[in-house]
Parts: C-alpha cells; structure tokens; sequence
C-alpha cells in the first residue's frame, strides 16, 4: 500500500497529454492577443515562444512514450512555475513595484506541483517554489519601497500562499485517507472470499460469482459449464495419514487445478474435499474431455508418496435453466460418478451403461 509521501502522480498519459495541448492553445492565444494589441511585454515576447516549445516537446515525447513520465511531469512543472515565478517577479521590476497581474497566477505553482508530482517531489517543489516566490518578490519590492511596506507586501503573499498550500495538503490527506479506508475493505472482502487452506475461493467466495454469473447469465451473455470434483475416499486418507496429510492433498489438489485450468474459468472450494470450476464458452464435447484431462491430472500426482483421484459431475448451462437447476444437475452427475465406481467423468445419465471403470465416461441408470 503506498502512502501520501510516496504515492504517485495520478495524472494518466492521455490527461497529461491534453494538459499540454490546453497549455500549448492557452500560451498561443495569449501570445497573439498580447502581440496584436502591442501590449506584450519584453519578458512575455521572450518567454511564450520558450514555454510553447518546451510544451510541444514535452507533448510529442509523451505521445511517442521516448521518455519516462515523471521526468516529462517535471519538466513541464518546472516550465510553468519558472515561467509564473519570472514573470511575476520581472513585472514587478519593470513597473516600480506596481503590483502585477502575474502575481495573481502564482497559486497555480501549488496545484500543479501536486496534479503532475509524486507526493514527495511535490512537496520539495512547493517549498522550493514558495521560496523563490517570497524571496524574489522581496528583492524587485525593496528597490522601490522601504523595509516596512516590501516585508508588509511579502508576508501577505506568503499567508496567502501558505494558505493555498495547506488547503492542498488537506485535500491530499483526505484523499490518502479515504483511499487506505477502501483498500483496507477490499482486502478484508478478499480475505472474506478465500479459503485459508487451499487459497482459493471458498464457499462465500463462489457464491459471489454465482450471483455475478447468474446475472450474466440471465441476459444469456455467456455459456458454461459447472464441474463439481470430489476426492475420492477421502476420509480414508484422514484415517489413515492423520489429518495434516488430508489438509496436503486438498492443497496440492487446488494448486494443481488452479494452474492447470483455462485463464479464464474460476475455481473454488465449495466445502470439505469438494471443488467447484466454472468453465466458459466451449462446447460439450469441449468440457467432458477438459473435464476428464484434469481427473486425469489429478490421478497422476503424488503427494508424499500418497495418490489420490476425482469424480468429476458436470453440469451444461441451458437456455432454460438457472444456476441452481446446473448445480444441481453437476451434483447427480457427481452422484452417479461416485456411484461407478469412482474416477470418472458423469456428465449426463443415461440407461446405457457404457462405464469405463477408472477412466472417463457416460455413464449409468
Ligand atoms: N484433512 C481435512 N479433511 C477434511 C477437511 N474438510 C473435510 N474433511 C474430511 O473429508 C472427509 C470426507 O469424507 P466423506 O464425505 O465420507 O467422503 P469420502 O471419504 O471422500 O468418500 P467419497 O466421497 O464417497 O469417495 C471427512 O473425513 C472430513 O473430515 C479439511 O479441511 N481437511
């Protein structure tokens, strides 16, 4: 979890880069108006071409992705406060100490600093950029009035700067905070969602994606299949090995069928030795044999010298029924399978008995 000192920059690569583009036309229109009505002052003739070049750079270096984000995020920061602070500073030298519009521009360096910055160089570039605000202004002032009235004209700058600063820093906080409170939920909506055994969903964890499924379901967006494996004789191996052995095999088991089923299926445990996977989008024919490659799997791995297999029930979604009906039609499946002897695959009961004790089949009345 990053924290407010470190987190970055939020800003995404589109966002920043229409930033620039408004940049670039803001600095062009202002540019012409000011050339065009003669008002444009020395300092602004040479510094718009200076700032709308280093803008275009910066913008055709971001679409091209030729340099890192954070250093574009610098540059263009470190362009626009230098360009505020000068012209702010230059403006109130070339009119006596007049006070300048520019000044009214110098917040911007604040809210800049924390939209383009990680957090840090944010706050390393406030202090920075309050210091040379004060201190310059300080110095283009004491030319032109005595100590009292530059430090009475300063200090009201600095307050009203500081003020900015920490509104920012409080709208930061809040955010941090708000955003540690969610993650703190989704990891406690995570944990509520796995099993601590075999890491992968449980019972609750499943029942979430079966409402989610059901919804998708129902608009008929997608095909699947419900697989419920079940260990065979597994209470033989508790009898037998102790029950820190069993706890092995249903964590080996898992292990093996998380890494072995397709991307997109999802796995839980939906209680004691039972699995279930959601399979989408293939065809039956598709299913039964993904089915029974992964029984297969299972019969072939030794757990501390101990084997184990699966029966396998399998349930095809169908246009006219819900979730419920598939679940519970892969359950007479998986009662059939058990009831054949074990180690195979059921996906439809049939009259003909066509069982291949101890490797896939349809099977049985
Ligand atoms: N080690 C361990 N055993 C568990 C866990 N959860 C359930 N079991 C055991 O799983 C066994 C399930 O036994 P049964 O329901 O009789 O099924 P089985 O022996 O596998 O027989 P069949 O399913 O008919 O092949 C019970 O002995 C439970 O105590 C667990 O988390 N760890």
């Amino acid at each position: 979890m990053k924290n407010t000192s470190s987190g970055p920059s939020m800003l995404s690569r589109a966002v920043f880069g229409r930033l620039l583009l408004l940049a670039i036309v803001c600095f062009s229109v202002v540019w012409i108006i000011d050339y065009n009505s003669g008002i444009i002052a020395s300092f602004d003739a040479f510094a718009y071409p200076i700032c709308i070049s280093s803008f275009s750079v910066v913008y055709l270096l971001t679409i091209t992705k030729k340099a890192p984000d954070q250093y574009l995020h610098l540059v263009t920061y470190s362009v626009v406060a230098g360009y505020l602070i000068a012209s702010s500073i230059w403006h109130h030298m070339a009119t006596n100490g007049i006070f300048s519009n520019a000044a009214q521009w110098l917040g911007l360096n604040y809210v800049i600093a924390y939209l383009f910055l990680e957090v840090r160089k944010a706050i390393l570039m406030t202090i920075l950029a309050f210091s040379v605000t004060v201190i310059g202004h300080f110095i283009a002032l004491i030319q032109h009035y005595s100590i009292e009235d530059t430090l009475g004209v300063v200090l009201n700058i600095a307050v009203a700067h500081i003020v900015y600063i920490v509104l920012l820093w409080t709208v930061i906080q809040l955010r941090s905070s708000e955003n540690k409170a969610q993650q703190q939920v989704s990891m406690l909506e995570h944990y509520a969602y796995i099993d601590p055994l075999t890491r992968i969903l449980n019972r609750r964890g499943l029942e979430k994606v079966t409402q989610e499924l059901e919804q998708e379901f129902h608009l008929g967006q997608q095909e699947f299949a419900i697989l419920l494996l079940d260990i065979d004789y597994f209470k033989d191996i508790n009898d037998r090995y102790g029950h820190l052995k069993g706890d092995d095999v249903l964590t080996n088991i898992a292990s093996l069928l998380s890494r072995k089923i397709n991307p997109k299926d999802i796995i839980g445990r939906w209680g004691g030795e039972e699995f279930i996977i959601y399979t989408m989008n293939q065809s039956r024919k598709e299913i039964f044999d993904y089915a029974n490659s992964l029984r297969e799997l299972v019969s072939k791995l030794v757990i501390g010298g101990i084997t184990v297999t699966v029966s396998v029930g399998v349930g095809y979604s169908q246009p006219d029924k819900g979730l419920s009906d598939i679940f519970y039609l892969a359950d007479q499946h998986l009662y059939a399978a058990k009831k054949a002897g074990r180690n195979t695959v059921v996906d439809r009961i049939s009259n003909s008995k066509e069982s291949e004790n101890g490797k896939a089949g349809l099977l049985v009345s």
